[in-house]
């Protein structure tokens, strides 16, 4: 596909003992914002290091905009911001001086995108490198990355040590370089934070992607689950016994009911003469699914 901006196709890493990444297949299309979750230790640093080119791969291939991650490295960077999943920073005082050291390593000359990005994640840059908390110091390495503003961001758990007010912030800096059309690459164990901002998720574990799902998919499911509150009981039995759709009683009042999108309409129209106190979709939630995915696998490999 001619949109694809990062590819991995069978990249593995092993690490020994089942340790590392097997057979990982990605696709990212430009201006996509693609979500990578998994639980500690499944894999999600070592894919990443793998597409930075900072690792080489034992088998199978990783690119960004078409050049090699190993082999081109130098000539991924210049279209690649990183934030890592462990930050080290140089020698030096302040954030300051590290954002300045930064922004000339980068060619960066206008500071405007920078303060904008401090001051939404009301970072204090003029604090002690050293004595920064494990917040400040996540702010510092997201504005050293997102100033260069490339078109292409990977980021290795973004918001580790943020609040959640700080967490919402950026990912309000997320929706920003989308809608600037850059393609975002983010891995996260924080189900809710990827559910909030991502168009497509891979899921991995123990080093293997289980699943990949889009989140419009997810959001817009062919069968939909409603819970159907019913003024009085008898009307939700008359439903009961009348309804072609595939009910089920909840309490005294209510029931769940299944319906195909396609449905909805009939669904409703049967509802019509009666008196609905509470109607609610049952979302399937990012957990869920990575959840049902990982049993799945655990039943495939006879473990469960
Ligand atoms: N350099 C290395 N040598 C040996 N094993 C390694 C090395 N780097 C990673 N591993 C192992 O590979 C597996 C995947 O680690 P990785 O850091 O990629 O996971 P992760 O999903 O990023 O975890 P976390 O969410 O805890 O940061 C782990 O079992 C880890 O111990």
């Amino acid at each position: 596909m001619e949109d694809v901006v990062i590819k991995t196709s069978g990249l593995t890493k092993d690490y020994g003992k089942g340790r590392g990444v097997f057979e990982i297949d990605l696709e990212v299309h430009k201006g996509e914002v693609f979500g990578f979750v998994g639980t500690n230790g499944s894999g999600k640093t070592t894919t990443i290091r793998n597409m930075m080119g900072f690792i080489r791969p034992d088998r199978g291939i990783s690119a960004v905009n078409g050049l090699d991650s190993w082999k081109e490295s130098a000539g991924i960077m210049k279209h690649v911001s990183y934030v890592p999943g462990e930050i080290a920073f140089p020698a030096l005082k302040t954030g300051t001086e590290f954002l300045k050291t930064q922004a000339k390593y980068l060619g960066v000359t206008d500071f405007g995108y920078m303060n904008h990005v401090i001051e939404i994640l009301q970072l204090d840059p003029t604090a002690n490198l050293k004595r920064m908390s494990k917040g400040m110091k996540q702010k510092t390495a997201i504005v050293a990355a997102l100033m260069g503003e490339k078109e292409i961001l990977v980021l290795d758990e973004p918001t580790t040590g943020l609040d959640p007010l700080m967490r919402e912030a950026f990912l309000g800096l997320v929706r920003e370089e989308k809608q600037k059309g850059h393609t975002i690459f983010m891995s996260s164990y924080i189900f809710e934070e990827i559910e909030a901002v991502c168009d497509r998720v891979a899921m991995i574990k123990d080093g293997r992607i289980i699943d990949t799902v889009s989140l419009y998919d997810l959001r817009h499911p062919a069968v939909k689950n409603f819970i159907i509150e019913f003024g009085e009981a008898g009307e939700k039995q008359r439903f009961l016994q009348n309804t072609e759709f595939s009910a089920e009683s909840r309490d005294e009042k209510s029931l769940t009911v299944q319906c195909r999108t396609s449905q909805l309409d009939a669904l409703f129209l049967s509802l019509k003469d009666c008196q609905i106190t509470n109607l609610q979709e049952i979302h399937r939630s990012l957990q869920q699914q990575f959840m049902s995915a990982y049993k799945e696998g655990l039943a495939q490999n006879g473990n469960n």
